[in-house]
């Protein structure tokens, strides 16, 4: 296969004697929906605070399109096309849906770049903006105030934060959490069709989502890859189950 557009090779982090994220292995591809799954305290988040920049490796190495970028300040892989969507909402409520995305957008536009658009008058980021909007399903609430959007319009409008800085790698915290069935199934089928253009990694505890929607699936436990594969095959893991199983116990 080719150079995945994010790989983590051996990737570790530690917090004290704790290690949250132990030896992961896993590779992102454009074209494909990754999800990554298990129980409570297994490590994801942390995995996703890892590849978005937030959090350095105590170990282990990180690559964005075959480069070393684990030892990177976090806004540098905002830059290079890594957008994330975080598992507590992180909208500005007064503002309008557009601006929260324009605001987004520019956290890929360097301060030189922002100054120049400013002088000239370039209107980047609204385009940017107003794409991401329409992709998901937001373009004619652009004008609306933040805080009266339904809750899963507000997960809508993260992704298309995450997606208007035009990212090749989006990295989705639960974006379904807290859903309906049909807003769920609705946002499931965004997330496939982000897949087309995007490495995407899914954070996810709908099974039948994860299910449906994946091509690939790792499955973690205290902080190590459990096992990785195609949905059946995760499905049909006995190792899988008795993991749950025990967690759920
Ligand atoms: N900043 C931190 N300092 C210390 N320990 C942390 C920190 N962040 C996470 N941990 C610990 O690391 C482990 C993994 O947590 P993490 O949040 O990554 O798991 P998770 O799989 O995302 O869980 P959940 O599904 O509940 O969100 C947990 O034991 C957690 O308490």
């Amino acid at each position: 296969m080719n150079t995945p557009a994010m790989e983590a090779i051996g990737l570790t982090r530690r917090f004290g004697g704790l290690v949250a994220v132990n030896d992961v292995n896993l590779a992102l591809h454009v074209g494909e929906l990754h999800a990554v799954i298990g129980p409570n305290g297994a490590g994801k988040s942390t995995l996703t605070n890892l590849l978005s920049g937030e959090l350095r490796p105590s170990a282990g190495r990180l690559l964005l399109h075959g480069a070393e970028v684990g030892d990177w300040p976090s806004w540098r892989f905002a830059r290079a096309g890594v957008g994330r969507s975080f598992q507590q909402t992180n909208v500005l409520k007064p503002m309008t849906v557009r601006e929260n995305v324009r605001l987004a957008a520019q956290a890929r536009i360097t301060p030189l770049r922002r100054y120049l658009q400013v002088v000239t008058g370039e209107h980047a980021p609204t385009e940017a903006a107003e794409a991401a909007l329409t992709r998901v399903g937001l373009g004619a609430l652009t004008g609306r105030t933040a805080g009266t959007l339904s809750h899963g319009q507000l997960r809508q409008l993260e992704i298309a934060m995450a997606l208007a800085a035009g990212p090749t790698v989006l990295l989705l915290d639960e974006p379904l959490a807290g859903m309906g069935p049909e807003e769920s199934e609705r946002l499931a089928g965004l997330l496939k069709e982000l897949a087309a253009d995007h490495a995407v990694m899914l954070i996810e505890h709908d099974m039948d989502v994860v299910f449906a929607v994946a091509d690939r699936v790792t499955v973690m436990v205290d902080g190590q890859v459990l096992e990785q594969g195609a949905p059946a095959a995760i499905r049909g893991s006995a190792a899988v189950r008795d993991a749950y199983l025990g967690h759920a116990a």
